[in-house]
């Protein structure tokens, strides 16, 4: 579900933003300050620098001024600091829509991502090839394809399998176009087409099988798994099934040469001259502190790093041979057991085995989902956007450290993951890594635990 966040990058010019120094920008206040804003905290903060100000869900602040997108210069109580909008919200005025629906289905109602994700054989075969071997454990059953588009697997459905009803629910304006190609596959007689959120439409019956294409990058992006999971408890008759049963993100170190000297590198040697201070921590340079990370740090990080290593890259296809490590399933969702709660903030850990020398630049990470068979003695099926299968239109994502590291074969690097859903944007979250390179040798360790904060895209 690549396509929504490209949408989603070129609305915000996030990258681009310009950059006040709040510090500047306080000074600047006493003079001619602006008269405050208040905004109520939308959940707890517990600030991780001395800058940074830490409040409970409820409280009331006032903004003095909002630097960045993601950090702001706020106070409470009378105390000043730091905090990050995505946890604030204005009371009583009218808030922009947390779901941002009409551009998400908006988006949807277009051609152009069904043709990328059609055009996607691993993805579609997989939808296809979990109906066909099912075929006979359908028969009879009712099936809810939640978020049709275009209806394809409702139509797989209906053409492969003998389901006594399938509802193919869509919320986006894409649904009169399927209502015409299930006619015009003359599958009317089984699949309804019902326009609407899945969240409001109503069934006139529970449903034998739950089936859903809902994955985005790195698994949850976009969080249509919400709505999946609200589905089955609704619909899903007891003992039902869930189509994809399981879901697991993966991560494995890697390296990534190319993109580095695409975007470091290259300031070394420009038409003769040395622009190395673009990518250089150097210190004549004005203090300014980075707002487009997760934290605030008094650590100065150069242009370049901020600008092209804050956000996580999508369309990152890695080479199986640029992977230090095996990857490792740093979450795992259980599609019957998973409830919504646990969407907020999720955690893995790993611990990766460095099979071979290499620079360590970052860490890629994709997900598989495993769709478990109806059928006695029947094999699941498996869709992996991983390096070693078929590429998808999900590709892999790359995070990126400011700073690469050596590695060697049999060191070890090991640390977690964390997720946290932004409790403003619903369909955005940050995804903090941590981690410490051990040497394996025998020599004294003085590796440092690195922390980086990834926001996607809010
Ligand atoms: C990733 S696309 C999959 C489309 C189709 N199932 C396929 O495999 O080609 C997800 C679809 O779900 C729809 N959708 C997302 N959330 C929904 C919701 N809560 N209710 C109804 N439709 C939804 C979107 O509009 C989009 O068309």
């Amino acid at each position: 579900m690549l396509r929504y966040v490209v949408k989603r990058l070129v609305s915000y010019k996030i990258l681009n933003q310009e950059i006040t120094s709040p510090v500047m920008q306080a000074e600047k206040e006493d003079e001619d300050e602006p008269p405050p804003e208040e905004y109520v905290a939308l959940s707890d903060f517990t600030g991780s620098d001395s800058d940074q100000l830490s409040f409970a869900s409820g409280d009331k602040l006032l903004v003095h001024a909002k630097p960045s997108l993601a950090w702001w210069w706020a106070e409470l109580q009378g105390v000043r600091g730091y905090v990050p909008a995505s946890h604030l919200c204005q009371d009583g005025t009218e808030e922009e829509d947390p779901w941002q629906d009409e551009e998400y289905f908006g988006s949807y109602g277009t051609l152009k991502l069904h043709l990328e994700m059609l055009s996607d054989k691993s993805r579609t075969e997989a939808y296809r090839q979990v109906i066909l071997s099912n075929s006979a454990s359908l028969r009879s059953k009712v099936v809810m394809d939640l978020g049709c588009g275009t209806g394809i697997i409702s139509l797989f459905c209906a053409q492969l399998a003998q389901p006594s009803a399938v509802y193919a629910v869509e919320a986006s304006s894409i649904a009169e176009y399927t209502r015409h190609l299930v006619k015009q596959n003359g599958c009317e007689e089984v699949v309804t087409v019902l326009q609407g959120r899945a969240e409001e439409i109503e069934l006139p019956e529970q449903v034998d099988i739950l089936v859903s294409e809902w994955m985005g990058s790195c698994l949850l992006f976009e969080f249509m798994v919400e709505s999946v999971l609200l589905a089955r408890d609704r619909w899903l008759r007891e003992g039902g099934v869930i189509w994809p049963s399981s879901a697991a993100l993966t991560l494995v170190p890697c390296q990534a040469n190319s993109y580095y000297t695409e975007k470091i590198t290259f300031w070394e040697q420009l038409y003769g001259l040395d622009f190395t201070p673009l990518h250089t921590k150097a210190s004549d340079c004005t203090s300014q502190p980075d707002f487009n990370t997760d934290r605030v740090t008094p650590k100065q990080r150069p242009l370049a790093q901020q600008e092209f290593f804050t956000k996580p890259m999508f369309n990152h296809l890695i080479e199986p041979s640029d992977c230090l490590a095996a990857p490792c399933d740093v979450i795992c969702l259980d599609m019957y057991t998973l409830q919504v709660k646990e969407l907020e903030e999720m955690k893995g850990q790993f611990h990766f085995c460095v099979e071979k020398s290499g620079v360590f630049h970052g860490f890629t990470a994709w997900f598989s989902v495993r769709f478990d068979s109806l059928e006695t003695r029947g094999t699941a099926v498996e869709l992996n956007t991983g390096p070693n299968s078929e590429p998808t239109h999900w590709k892999q994502t790359l995070f990126m450290l400011d700073m690469p590291v050596s590695v060697h074969a049999g060191d070890s690097i090991s640390g977690s993951i964390f997720l946290h859903r932004n409790p403003k944007w619903r369909r955005h979250m940050t995804i903090t890594l941590n981690w410490n390179v051990n040497s394996g040798t025998e020599e004294p360790d003085n590796s440092q635990a690195e922390t980086k904060s990834f926001p996607m895209w809010r």
